[in-house]
């Protein structure tokens, strides 16, 4: 197990309480998503999980040291670098040689579907393909927990198709991931749900 998250709550100060009573665990190659109607708490809560809100409420464990890695709503991308150089990066960082890094970040670039635009440069990217690569690159991180804050939120609804086929490699490198999502397909595409719109 990774995380655990014992009858949480939150309050912002002046304001009503956001939920109470959150009880969940989350464990490597989860993936989950965060659903509920706007304002409901999403975003805070993945603020909670990334560690920089406190819950005002109840008790949040994390076990082990791994690194917490955040997506967010619009691909950020260096628009002249190719889709393998952005997933080839992390390998790099991790000390890989230049022909390690490659082989890695092909074989992440075929499970999301990338692998015939692996020369093609960012900017050239549809937006689901851009959002796809964001998913790529931070799967190539190896990060313990990740967060995504609305992946098919900026996208029509053939480049999300494209994103929520890929959803479910994104634990394929042991992380524990949570997607805050309004979307129906998305939430169908997780293992589980949490819903803080029944809170
Ligand atoms: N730092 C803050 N201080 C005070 N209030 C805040 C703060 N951050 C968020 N809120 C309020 O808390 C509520 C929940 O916000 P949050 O962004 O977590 O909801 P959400 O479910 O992610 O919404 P959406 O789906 O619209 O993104 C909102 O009413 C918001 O205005």
């Amino acid at each position: 197990m990774l995380i655990s998250a014992d009858q949480i709550g939150h309050q912002f100060a002046g304001q009503l309480p956001l939920f109470r009573n959150l009880t969940f665990r989350l464990s490597s190659g989860d993936v989950v998503a965060l659903t509920g109607p706007s304002g409901s708490g999403k975003s805070t809560t993945l603020g909670i999980l990334a560690g920089w809100i406190r819950p005002s409420e109840g008790r949040i464990e994390r076990f082990g040291a791994g690194r917490t890695l955040w997506v967010f709503q619009n691909p950020h991308g260096v628009p002249r670098r190719s889709s393998l150089s952005h997933v080839m990066l992390p390998f790099l960082a991790a000390g890989l040689s230049r022909d390690e890094a490659e082989d890695s970040a092909q074989r992440i670039l075929e499970k999301f579907g990338l692998a015939q635009l692996s020369n093609s440069l960012f900017q050239d990217l549809s937006g689901g393909e851009a959002q796809r690569l964001m998913l790529a690159r931070a799967v190539a991180a190896s990060p313990s927990l990740l967060l995504v804050d609305e992946p098919t939120a900026q996208l029509d609804s053939k480049s999300a198709s494209t994103v929520i086929d890929v959803l479910g490699d994104l634990g394929m490198n042991g992380a524990a991931v949570v997607i805050a999502t309004h979307d129906a397909r998305v939430r169908d595409a997780c293992d589980r749900t949490i819903d803080l719109g029944a809170f």
